[in-house]
């Protein structure tokens, strides 16, 4: 078999992407529905547009039903999108089942949060491994490339020896060690692209760090590029390059992990940096240590909204503590943020114009754009100056 050590692939190259990816999932109609012109969908996705690239991790980070397992399945093309696009190096990819789908899987693997649910228990490992190596015909010839190549799966996921696990059955393994067997299965078919959904989520705490480390290692080793999707954004500042936060089905965020998570744009990135511990930032030794400052301040309030009617405009607008009345109305476009290069946040509060037409006694609709950076701003600049000043 050929697990690809593709040291010499360009790094930097993007693999897999998503360009305005949309997913709306129909609702069952009601009586009062059946008069209704527009019929009723979840809006689970909307406009999602990423790009995953050659030997790294993206984190999309977002809060339950947010929409994250929904752009896995879309990007796994297990479920059709109903508008948008997915490129495949570059090439437009559609694919519905048959030998289109085969072809697409052996280079885009799922690796589902649920190890229990995903591996069959009536079958020994060494089932499940040969099944992923002989469908995607990386089983070799003879029986002797075959055990070389189910040998080499496992010591790939460290579970050495291998004779130890080959002839185990789920149940006779530990949570961690069934993960690793779920992605020693999806190895098996020597894929481009990883897209683990909440691999760690369903494990004990003190076996997450191992299996992040082990993803770490194949990024390194396989040159893979892996969409790791999580709700804890402080495991994504450790272990993804890139984040990318989804809140009720956009995009609201992205950039480099370390910017992303230490000095958040957006409210919602905000608020879910405050809502998750990271010592550093608290002790004030990371560069952000100003944002748990302003974090009072800063606090969203109330529930996710309905995504069968979700709010006009910025769909965090409820919650946020800084909206202004274009935030009711309209869409925001992704805006640099300006800190770091690659750092954006899909927030009207980056827009001056905005944030000025939106000021007290100010009547104009259609301000300067050149006008001086919104209060909002300069008081967040003040608060991370002072954290890098410590
Ligand atoms: N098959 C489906 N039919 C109808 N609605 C769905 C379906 N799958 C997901 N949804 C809805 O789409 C939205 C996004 O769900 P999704 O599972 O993608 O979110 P998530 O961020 O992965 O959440 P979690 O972390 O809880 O898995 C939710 O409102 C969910 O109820």
């Amino acid at each position: 078999m050929t697990l690809s050590e593709s040291a010499t692939a360009p790094v930097d190259e993007v693999v897999l992407e998503a360009v305005g990816l949309t997913k709306h999932f129909p609702v069952r109609k009601r009586l009062r529905d059946l008069f209704s012109r527009t019929p009723a969908v979840v809006h689970a996705v909307d406009d999602v547009s990423f790009a995953l690239h050659r030997g790294r991790v993206t984190a999309l980070v977002g809060e339950s039903g947010s929409g994250k397992s929904t752009v896995a399945r879309l990007l796994a093309q297990i479920y059709p999108r109903t508008a948008g696009d997915i490129r495949l190096h570059g090439t437009s990819t559609r694919v519905r089942g048959g030998r289109p789908f085969r072809s697409y899987v052996r280079r885009v693997q799922l690796i589902l949060q649920d190890p229990f649910a995903s591996l069959n228990p009536v079958h020994t490992v060494r089932y499940h491994l040969t099944r992923s190596l002989r469908i995607h015909g990386n089983a070799g010839r003879s029986a002797e490339d075959l055990d070389k190549a189910l040998a080499n799966l496992l010591t790939r996921v460290s579970l050495a020896p291998p004779e130890r696990y080959l002839d185990a059955f789920p149940h006779e393994l530990s949570g961690g060690q069934r993960q690793r067997v779920a992605i020693a299965r999806a190895l098996g078919a020597d894929p481009e692209v990883l897209l683990a959904d909440e691999p760690v989520s369903m494990l004990d705490v003190s076996i997450r760090l191992g299996v992040l480390n082990l993803l770490q290692d194949l990024k390194e080793r396989l040159n893979l590029a892996i969409l790791y999707i999580t709700h804890d954004i402080a495991s994504a500042r450790y272990f993804a390059d890139e984040t990318i936060v989804m809140y009720a089905g956009r995009l609201v965020e992205g950039g480099d992990s370390e910017t992303v998570t230490q000095n958040p744009a957006h409210p919602y990135t905000r608020l879910l940096t405050e809502s998750a511990p990271d010592p550093e930032r608290i002790t004030g030794d990371g560069a952000g240590a100003g944002i748990d400052e302003a974090a009072g301040k800063d606090r969203g309030q109330g529930e996710p909204p309905s995504l069968i009617s979700p709010p006009a405009g910025c769909r965090f607008h409820p919650r946020c503590p800084h909206a202004m009345r274009r935030c009711t109305a309209d869409v925001p476009p992704r805006l640099t943020v300006g800190d770091r290069p690659g750092h954006w946040t899909a927030c009207w509060l980056y827009d001056p114009a905005t944030v000025a037409a939106d000021a007290p006694g100010s009547a104009a609709p259609d301000a300067d754009p050149a006008v001086p950076p919104p209060p909002a701003l300069v008081e967040r600049e003040d608060a991370a100056t002072l954290g890098e000043a410590r």
